[in-house]
């Protein structure tokens, strides 16, 4: 049976999502993955070798979802439609994830650097045993940024727990020329296609 109107699980520990959820009138509750890892199975967020980004944010975006499933039966919480995501920089087939310490940091945005990258975001709605799946990609072009600035940028908390190094909802905006593609979606949750999978999977807004 199709849920509709009803309250959702947020299995996200992103304040990001949380905001952009809230934005677009979405009654949900938190659902933390991570709290439960010493019960259950954990997300491993690294590719396979060779992996695809693209295939990549999709499986971890499932494999989000089917461990938050098991949250929500061992806790014995009430059942309810779960929604999960994944956000992957990408460039040249690499995929960036969350820079681990300053060096890795300012690689990461040297890389970036002049040029346009990608940012892909999954997101998955899970519910009776169904998946709703789709996934936005949006091209972003930075600026030459001098090393300085960089170096700069990178001794601010902004660019440690987002993937590819920087923040478009942050200081990072000055280093932004173009974005083809959804804000909220390199924000962790592209608002128009969640609406439209909350949609499908019977879940109403408005
Ligand atoms: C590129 C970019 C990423 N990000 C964030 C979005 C995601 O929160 C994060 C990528 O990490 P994710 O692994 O997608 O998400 P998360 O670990 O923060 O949360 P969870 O897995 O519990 O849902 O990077 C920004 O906030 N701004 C940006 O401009």
């Amino acid at each position: 049976m199709k849920p509709s109107g009803q309250k959702i699980y947020l299995a996200s520990k992103s304040p990001r999502r949380r905001e952009l959820l809230r934005q677009i009138g979405v009654d949900f509750e938190l659902l933390m993955l991570r709290e439960d890892s010493v019960r259950g199975p954990d997300v491993s967020e690294i590719p396979h070798p060779d992996e695809p980004s693209e295939q990549y944010v999709e499986r971890v975006t499932r494999e989000k979802a089917v461990c938050a499933r098991q949250i929500m039966l061992w806790r014995r919480l009430p059942v309810r439609p779960v929604l999960t995501a994944d956000t992957t920089v990408t460039i040249d087939g690499r995929i960036l994830g969350k820079p681990a310490d300053v060096t890795e940091a300012v690689s990461m945005l040297q890389l970036l650097s002049g040029r346009t990258h990608q940012v892909l975001t999954s997101v998955a709605i899970h519910h009776d045993d169904q998946t709703w799946q789709t996934t936005q990609r949006s091209d972003v072009t930075f600026a030459k940024i001098p090393d300085r600035i960089i170096e700069s940028y990178c001794t601010l908390q902004e660019p440690y727990d987002k993937a590819g190094g920087y923040a478009v909802q942050g200081q990072a905006a000055i280093f932004i020329q173009n974005i083809a593609g959804s804000y909220s979606g390199i924000m962790g949750l592209p608002l128009f296609e969640t609406a439209q999978l909350l949609q499908q999977a019977g879940i109403r807004i408005l």
